[in-house]
């Protein structure tokens, strides 16, 4: 079966500084994997040598069974690798109707020319309230975003990440800074997404990681100290002690 992500060897240095060590990471199509470490693992860092936001000093990235390594960002986002971002990167003033269509005519190479391609226009229209309606922001697709509770908003990035179409969803700490009232919600809207797409996620919230993933790699130092189902990783008398037991957040 095809990974739809692959990693070999990657590594990456600031320079002494090994942040990202050799890492053998394989994400099968439909995965809900977890990457948790203590501050400082380089988990952040090895989101950024996926996306290419970082070069990597050494190994190889496939995606789709297709080497990536020494593509740009924009050429993995086109091949189905897309990220949502920690800090909130939308128009406060737009609609989250208005958002997820921009995105799904920038997607389409149609931004600007919606007067020449009206049928695409209108496809985007629709696109974008099925999209909302996926993730339970119809009642709100039409209220500009800075109104939203901040959980919504966090809601309505993953909805303008899959504008995209992505194949592989890495997030990171898509819950931070939102109330744990809204990001149980959150996290229910990310665990119904498509069964076939592949999704990574940080998370420092362990509640929120035992219950969601299915499987979870832990970084320490750079490296992958430990790699399994949630019972393996919480058994794991290492990980007890590194992480979970002193040093982590939680
Ligand atoms: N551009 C850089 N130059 C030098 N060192 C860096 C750079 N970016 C990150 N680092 C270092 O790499 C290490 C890993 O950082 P990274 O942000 O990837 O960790 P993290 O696991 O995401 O941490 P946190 O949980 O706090 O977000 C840290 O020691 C950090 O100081």
């Amino acid at each position: 079966m095809t990974l739809a992500l692959q990693t070999s060897g990657l590594t990456k240095s600031f320079g002494s500084l090994k942040v990202t060590q050799s890492v053998d990471f394989a994400l099968p199509a439909g995965a809900r994997h977890a990457l948790i470490g203590p501050n400082g693992a380089g988990k952040t860092t090895f989101i950024n040598l996926l996306t290419g936001a970082l070069p990597a000093s050494a190994g190889r990235i496939d995606l789709l069974g297709e080497d990536i390594t020494s593509l740009r960002p924009d050429q993995r986002v086109k091949r189905g690798l897309v990220r949502t971002f920690q800090i909130n990167s939308l128009f406060p003033q737009l609609t989250p109707h208005q958002s997820v269509t921009l995105a799904i005519c920038e997607r389409d190479g149609v931004t600007g020319q919606w007067w020449r391609r009206t049928g695409a226009y209108t496809a985007a229209l629709d696109e974008a309230s099925a999209i909302l309606a996926q993730l339970r922001l119809t009642a709100v697709a039409h209220t500009p975003t800075r109104m939203l509770p901040y959980g919504q908003q966090r809601i309505l990035e993953v909805a303008v990440s899959l504008a995209l179409r992505p194949r592989v969803l890495l997030l990171d700490e898509p819950a931070a800074g939102i109330p744990s009232s809204e990001s149980a919600e959150l996290f229910e809207v990310i665990g119904n997404l498509p069964a076939d797409m592949a999704l990574l996620f940080i998370e420092h919230d362990m509640h929120l990681v035992f219950r969601f993933a299915t499987r979870i790699t832990v970084l320490v130092a750079g490296a992958v100290m430990a790699e399994g189902t949630p019972e393996d990783i919480s058994a794991n008398p290492d990980v007890k002690t590194v992480y979970l037991g002193k040093g982590g957040r939680r």
